[in-house]
């Protein structure tokens, strides 16, 4: 270390020491960084003193809570645009990974022996990690490749550690479909649902959803579905009663396409769910309402499959961004052979149809893997419903099944065979062993980068909360609710309390403005122009009105008693639950409690009602989804009430340029025309130049003046030029055929400084028009009549003065005359003269 650099070591700590008077605008994380700099330098001072001397900077001489709030506030800040960050790399880093690893992924689970399997069963298999041999003869064994195998001492949580991707990967925006695959009793359910002890795969995903979701920055709305795909029928699980009158009167559910190419299943119930146990509630009725019976194979066997969907509207606040997406978990029918299940009536043809559809699911994936042009969606219900959500951007997990029996042997080789097929090894075994090597190793960096942005994140939260609870001791708690990092879903009641916001502002503007002259208010269109009728969902305006598709009336309107399963996730309830539409659950269909609820309307409909006001982008920053929700609606209310005030504005200016050019252009009219040979052919010069001067006039804040006339024949054809414009054109650009270019111009800045001018200053300048006509006129015709009598009066006086003069001199003469008779005539003739 040179002597210079020696020098600045030493005097640093009070360098660091002057900066104390900064205090006030240094922010913690600068703070951390000169204490880090110091650390990275060689000390010459103890560094343990140099480093407190940067710690004291904050620490130190600060008494005023308020300052130290400030700096709280700002290092909060900084946080939180660096928990962003990470989290988009983190997203980012996922999602390379899963594609790496293919969007469409298979996983095979064994299910566990039976202490009645012969050892012959129990050495059916082979395994490895990803690797499944079947001994299908007594010489031959065939290889089975997958994604990951379970084997049959594997837990749920196992299996949920490989799962919980995906489920991250629904929560960062994509549609995500998993699907449990497997021949009837090979523990389909049990891994989708599990039991109250060992949960799966279904309530853990959910649990993580709303985990990730209460920490993500973004706000997330779910609503909950569940169905059931039986015989080539949708079926609605949330409804009761369906399964009362053996869904004899129940139509199937209709697939729709909706405008942006999503699916829309026609009047399904999606329920707002804010949290774990409401999830919880629903499914154990949805179970309750799902087609089972008892086969020869599994006592309880699914005769059906049964769909649940989680429907996630997430809202990136800063971003101003609004993304749907779905995750779609998926407990599929039992594959069977019918032959040997020896179903037969309503069994059989219920495998058939669960066969068919498989086989059709099976097609559809291969469709995809293979990259083919036709992707057969339209072959069955089941992939139908699943067509927005399989294959382009989203992720599928097939989760097979097989049972380790060697009875089932046939069963498990077409099981595996169907594995096969949708994971399209074909593709895998092109790859040559140096490309598969690399890709090995680029997955591991990945999965390591994915872990390690995931503890950053934490670090940073951890920060954070500790900036809160020092803010919250500093300020109280209601502090902390402003500067709340803790997020949460939107309830059901501040959806209420906006959406009644709403209509309680429209209702305001209504009543406002019948408080208006009727000349003033807005007519129907322009009221369907402006909003205030956009209490009406914008899709029911776009398209003409489509008679319901009512469920019979039994359908609500009714509270259910039902006895629910209390295998259901360690369902708390006891052996019944009573859940009415009224209580727990609001089932009541309103848009206002989020619930949609299709009965009269389009499940779609009712998502128009509820969000199309958060559409709408606007700018600005807004932290909370709270404030941003409410800052929407302000600014809807805001933009309703200002394109109301401007539509009358306008039309009031408009009177007003109407009213101002008429009252000029009888001005003009007032004026005596001009007359003489080359102005015999002009209507009004007069007219023009008054309506100019006017213009003028109102350009420069003057009082309205009369020009005088075109003095010569160039002002009087110029003004014949002018004056092809009227009244009405002036309002509007001219024509090129009636002007020049530089007339052109001047007249548009003059109806430019018309239109520009402000309402007040033009009803201003309309008054003073309209006071000053009559007074102008007035004034003219009594200046004339004054100057009339001025004149008269002068040559009264001048006649009255020579009248007077003559007499002076008559009566001179006279005086004279009479005064000197003796004077000579000549001299008489001489004074007359
Ligand atoms: N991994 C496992 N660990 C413990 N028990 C299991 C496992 N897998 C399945 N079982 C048990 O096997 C039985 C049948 O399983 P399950 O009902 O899940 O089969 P399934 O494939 O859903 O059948 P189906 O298609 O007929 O509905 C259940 O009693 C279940 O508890």
């Amino acid at each position: 270390m040179d002597g210079q650099s020696e020098k600045t070591m030493r005097t640093l700590p009070d360098t660091l020491s002057s900066l104390k008077e900064f205090n006030k605008y240094l922010i913690p994380s600068w703070v951390e960084s000169v204490s880090h700099i110091i650390k990275e330098l060689t000390p010459t001072k103890p560094q343990k003193v140099m480093e407190d001397k940067a710690q004291d900077i904050f620490e130190c001489d600060d008494k005023e809570p308020d300052t130290k709030i400030a700096k709280i506030q700002d290092e909060m800040v900084s946080l939180s645009a660096q928990l962003k960050e990470i989290t988009l790399q983190k997203r980012e880093s996922l999602n390379n990974y899963l594609d790496l690893k293919g969007s469409i992924r298979v996983f095979c689970r064994i299910r566990p022996f039976n202490h009645e399997q012969s050892y012959s069963s129990r050495t059916m298999f082979t395994l490895d990690e990803s690797n499944i041999f079947l001994r299908v003869s007594e010489t031959k064994r065939k290889q089975y490749k997958f994604d990951k195998v379970f084997d049959p001492s594997s837990t749920q949580g196992d299996v949920f550690s490989e799962v919980e991707p995906l489920i991250k990967s629904a929560i960062d925006g994509y549609n995500v479909c998993i699907f449990a695959y497997g021949q009837t009793g090979s523990g389909k359910t049990y891994t989708m649902e599990g039991k109250p002890t060992n949960l799966g795969v279904i309530p853990r995903g959910i649990q993580v959803l709303f985990d990730r979701a209460s920490e993500s920055n973004n706000r997330f709305l779910f609503t909950f579905s569940m169905l059931e795909i039986y015989m080539g029928n949708l079926r609605d699980l949330l409804v009761p009663g369906s399964k009362t009158n053996g869904f004899k009167n129940v139509p199937s559910l209709a697939i729709k396409t909706d405008p942006d190419g999503g699916i829309e299943i026609e009047n399904l119930v999606a329920v707002t769910v804010n949290n774990f146990q409401e999830v919880k509630r629903l499914y154990g009725v949805g179970t309750r309402l799902r087609s089972t019976a008892s086969t020869m194979a599994n006592s309880t066997s699914s005769r059906s499959h049964c769909l649940i969907r989680i429907s996630m509207t997430s809202f990136d606040a800063p971003e101003r961004k609004k993304a749907r997406n779905k995750l779609w978990m998926i407990d599929l029918g039992g594959s069977e052979r019918l032959v040997k299940t020896k179903a037969t009536g309503k069994r059989l043809k219920e495998g058939k149809a669960i066969n068919l559809s498989l086989s059709a699911l099976g097609d559809v994936i291969d469709a995809l893997q293979t990259k083919k042009t036709h992707v057969p969606y339209r072959n069955s219900k089941l992939t139908q419903v699943l067509r927005d959500s399989l294959g382009c951007e989203s992720k599928t997990l097939m989760l097979v099944h097989i049972r380790p029996n060697e009875n089932d042997l046939c069963e498990t080789v077409c099981t595996l065979g169907f594995a096969t097929r949708v994971r399209s090894i074909r593709l895998e075994s092109e790859e040559s062993p140096d490309v598969k090597a690399r890709k090995e190793q680029f997955l591991m960096e990945l999965g390591q980068k994915v872990n390690d942005l995931e503890q950053e994140c934490d670090n940073i939260k951890r920060k954070v909360k500790k900036l809160e609870d020092t803010m919250e001791q500093l300020k109280g708690p209601q502090l902390a609710v402003s500067t709340n990092f803790v997020i949460s879903p939107p309830s059901t009641e501040e959806l209420k309390i906006n959406m009644s916001k709403n209509v309680r502002s429209l209702k305001n503007h209504r009543e406002v403005s019948s408080g208006l002259p009727r000349f003033m208010r807005p007519t129907a269109a322009s009221q369907h122009r402006i909003g205030l009728n956009n209490n009406v969902p914008s899709i029911n305006r776009l398209k003409p009105p489509v008679p319901p598709k009512r469920r019979p009336s039994s359908v609500y309107a009714e509270s259910i008693r039902l006895p629910v399963n209390a295998d259901t996730w360690q369902s708390e309830c006891s052996s019944e639950c009573s859940i009415s539409m009224t209580s727990d659950i609001n089932w009541t269909p309103s848009i206002q409690d989020g619930t949609e609820y299709s009965q009269d309307a389009s499940e779609y409909e009712i998502k128009q009602v509820i969000f199309s006001e958060y559409e709408k982008p606007s700018q600005g920053p807004v932290i909370s989804f709270k404030e941003w929700q409410l800052a929407e609606s302000e600014n809807m209310q805001n933009k309703t009430e200002e394109r109301g005030i401007i539509d009358i504005d306008n039309w009031i200016h408009q009177q007003i340029l109407e009213s101002t050019v008429t009252c000029q252009s009888k001005m003009g009219l007032n004026v005596p025309k001009v007359t003489g040979d080359e102005t015999s052919n002009i209507r009004s010069p007069i007219k023009i130049e008054g309506a100019k001067g006017c213009n003028k006039a109102l350009d420069e804040e003057n009082d309205l003046a009369l020009h005088p006339p075109p003095l010569n024949a160039k002002d009087i054809k110029q003004a014949n030029a002018v004056n092809h414009f009227s009244g009405a054109e002036l309002r509007s650009p001219p024509s090129r055929e009636h002007c020049s270019n530089n007339e052109t111009n001047k007249h548009t800045n003059e109806s430019f400084a018309y239109h520009g001018r402000s309402r007040r200053s033009l009803q201003e300048k309309l008054d003073d028009c309209m006071l000053r006509q009559p007074d102008k006129e007035a004034d003219l015709s009594a200046r004339a009549e004054i100057r009339s009598q001025e004149e008269e009066h002068h040559i009264g006086k001048l006649k009255k003065f020579f009248q007077a003069l003559q007499i002076a001199w008559v009566g001179v003469g006279l005086g004279l005359g009479t005064a000197s008779l003796g004077l000579e005539d000549d001299f008489f003739h001489s004074l007359m003269l």
